[in-house]
């Protein structure tokens, strides 16, 4: 087969019989020969010309491992080819001539945050990432996580290994917080007294600041197992105590670049402005928008809402929880704002940009981690007058096909001479 493109999930695009396939591990421009694996999907099992952006992938367990599915491509082709994309939905938004694009990309080994799978199995524990379709694959290194992370993973085998209430499968969460690690672990059946106080041990030994416990299929309840000391967060100037499991971009390093991209993408403000800042999590961009104007951020979750209302003394900032889609914050509502700025999940924000799109608001900066959201938010925002003046691209999902960018647009006629000039 010859590839003639990648997919939006990294695997290599070839063209059979006049219908897609896609073939995981393969390059445009290569030629490979496949054979089908039993349930129908190619496999590769020869590369007759290899892409010149090949290369050997650094981690062994690429390829079993579902966490990565590009380390086979050079990391600046890579970004290359998620710049492109992003390109590609502004194109398709109508914006047909776009500034030159900024490009950061994190280095290996920076992950904060991983959900990982943990599994039972004869002779021990297993923590890692699902195989494509398949059972978690033993996560014994990682490239892409932060070894703060890693170095953790084996004591947590040996605990979990013991616990009365990891039968069969569990999940677990860790976030890299400015504290320490805070893990939300979540099994199926309830933990025991004797559970409890490993976890305890366990929190004390490796120094963990907080361990936290959900049951499988209760997601909104969360149950602290053992506090050492208490949790938080900097955002710039705000210090927060993040609640389990919250939202965390996923490295430090990506979040500085989101952040810069997102100040510099700010109309001029002076600092009685109001800068309404939707899907606001926890405060990662909050913090820093405190200091170039008053913040009014929304926020779905509860409990994110709490801990910024908690660090807010002091700050030129206001938040409310509000759920975006069900409640979108209205056109009448964003009047008194002189920017907007969003950074909606993977499904993007189609009812809140309708009224964004009615408002008379002048600026907006939008961060997407979803091209294809990205290019239908972007579609209505051109649609009601808004011009394209910055592009950022994030790429902090290292050897993946995720992508973030950052888009400043802004129908200010002002702004616009001097974007021209
Ligand atoms: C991509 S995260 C960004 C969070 C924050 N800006 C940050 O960088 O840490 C998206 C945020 O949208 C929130 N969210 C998801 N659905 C929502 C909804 N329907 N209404 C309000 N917030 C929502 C999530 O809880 C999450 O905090």
């Amino acid at each position: 087969m010859t590839i003639t493109g990648l997919g939006t999930s990294g695997d290599g695009i070839a063209l059979l019989d006049g219908r897609s396939v896609f073939v995981p591990g393969a390059l445009p421009g290569e030629t490979v020969r496949v054979a089908l694996t039993p349930n129908g999907s190619p496999e590769i099992v020869d590369i007759l010309a290899a892409s010149p952006a090949r290369v050997a992938p650094p981690c062994p367990l690429f390829g079993p491992c579902g966490g990565c599915s590009l380390q086979m491509m050079r990391l600046d082709t890579m970004l290359d080819w998620k710049t492109a994309r992003i390109q590609a939905a502004l194109r398709n938004a109508g914006f047909i001539v776009q500034p030159e694009p900024t490009a950061v990309q994190t280095p290996p080994m920076t992950r904060r945050r991983l959900d990982l799978a943990v599994a039972r199995v004869p002779g021990g524990m297993v923590i890692g990432l699902h195989r494509r379709n398949g059972p978690p694959v033993d996560m014994t290194l990682c490239h892409v996580a932060d070894p703060t992370l890693t170095a953790l993973l084996e004591p947590l085998r040996r605990v979990l290994g013991s616990l009365g209430a990891v039968t069969g499968e569990a999940t677990l969460q860790i976030n890299l917080l400015d504290s320490g690690a805070d893990i939300v672990l979540g099994t199926g059946q309830d933990l025991t007294a004797s559970d409890r106080a490993k976890l305890a041990d366990f929190a004390a030994a490796h120094d963990v600041p907080r361990i936290s416990w959900q049951k499988s299929g209760q997601p909104g309840i969360v149950e602290t197992v053992a506090q050492l000391k208490p949790v938080r967060q900097s955002f710039g100037p705000l210090t927060v105590a993040p609640p389990p499991g919250i939202f965390l971009q996923a490295t430090r390093q990506g979040e500085s670049a989101i952040v810069d991209a997102v100040l510099s993408a700010l109309p001029p403000l002076n600092r009685k402005d109001m800068i309404v800042e939707l899907y606001a999590g926890c405060g990662t961009l909050t913090g820093p928008l405190s200091t170039c104007g008053r913040v009014s951020a929304y926020e779905g979750v509860s409990e994110a809402v709490a801990a910024l209302q908690r660090a807010r003394t002091g700050h030129r900032l206001e938040a409310e929880r509000r759920d975006l889609v069900r409640q979108p914050l209205l056109a009448g509502g964003l009047t008194a704002a002189r920017v907007v700025v969003l950074d909606p999940p993977h499904a993007g924000a189609p009812r809140q940009i309708e009224e964004i799109a009615r408002s008379g608001v002048r600026d907006v900066v939008y961060v997407s981690c979803n091209p294809r959201a990205l290019e239908k938010d972007a579609t209505r925002l051109r649609e009601a007058g808004y011009a394209l003046v910055a592009v950022t691209v994030v790429d902090q999902f290292l050897w993946s096909a995720e992508v973030e960018a950052v888009i400043a647009l802004t129908k200010d006629p002002k702004r616009l001479r001097k974007h021209a000039a």
